[in-house]
């Protein structure tokens, strides 16, 4: 993908439920940066990122994905973008290998140029030893280790993850965290949602922060502390500080 270039733009993206969860939202995300979108309960992050994935109708606004619009042509942004969502769902009487392997056939990769592909995404993901043994046994962190694996299996150019760290122990968090940096330093785009701040700061590009459904606050680090005129806060302090914004509460 070239540099530079944007791997997601929205523009007027909204959804109503009972009441608008995601109101107006425009957001740019260039090609080959971590993007973090942070936010309190209920702000529409998921909304959002279910919308990019193809997976909820907008009732307004427009997505495009590497130039693709995902409305018009979703299997065709689906190609090239990833979704693990916070509650994955995989097939437990499948062994981990057997199920990257069923997922990449649906890709229509062949399970020679498969297998290899499944056998180094367990290995970083630190499944190597259970890839003979059937999901239905692993527990929570596990499955989503091994449902992060299947979105990989296709080599897509945009990963988007709703909260891909919550529940794991340091040790898979760590596994989750490098595999992700890998694939960025390799020249995909990531965007994920988190609410351990620490993550998006350390890890992010740039930052996103949602509040009632609309875009508060974006920058680096460095960045959002200059628009709030605090040089060396956390992001923590940052983040109150914005989503208790009279207009943003
Ligand atoms: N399927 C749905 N039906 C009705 N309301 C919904 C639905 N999905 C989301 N909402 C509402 O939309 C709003 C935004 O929810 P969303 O899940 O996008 O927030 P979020 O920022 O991801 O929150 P959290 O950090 O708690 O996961 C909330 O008020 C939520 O109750």
């Amino acid at each position: 993908m070239k540099p530079g270039s944007s791997a997601l733009e929205v523009v007027g993206l909204t959804k109503r439920f009972d009441r608008l969860a995601v109101d107006g939202l425009d957001l740019t995300i260039h090609a080959g940066e971590f993007y973090a979108l942070v936010g309190p309960n209920g702000a529409g992050k998921t909304t959002t990122l279910r919308m990019v994935a193809g997976l909820l109708r907008p009732d307004a606004g427009s997505v495009s994905i590497f130039g693709i619009d995902a409305l018009q042509n979703p299997v065709a942004a689906k190609q090239v973008m990833a979704w693990v969502s916070d509650e994955p769902m995989i097939y437990d009487k499948l062994t981990p290998l057997e199920y990257l392997e069923f997922v990449a056939g649906l890709w229509g990769i062949a399970p020679t140029s498969s297998e290899p592909v499944a056998q180094e995404l367990l290995g970083s993901l630190g499944l190597a030893p259970h890839r003979h043994e059937r999901c239905e046994g692993f527990s929570k962190g596990m499955r989503q280790k091994v449902a992060l694996a299947g979105a990989l299996v296709h080599h897509p150019h945009l990963i988007i993850l709703d909260e891909p760290l919550t529940g794991l122990d340091a040790v898979s968090a760590r596994h989750v965290k490098g595999l992700l940096s890998e694939r960025v330093r390799a020249g995909c785009t990531v965007i994920m949602t988190t609410h351990i701040l620490e993550v998006a700061e350390r890890m992010a590009d740039r930052i996103g922060v949602i509040a009632s459904g609309q875009l508060v606050a974006e920058g680096t680090l460095d960045e959002l502390r200059r628009q709030n005129g605090h040089a060396d806060t956390s992001l923590e302090d940052l983040f109150i500080a914005l989503v208790t914004l009279p207009d943003a509460a």
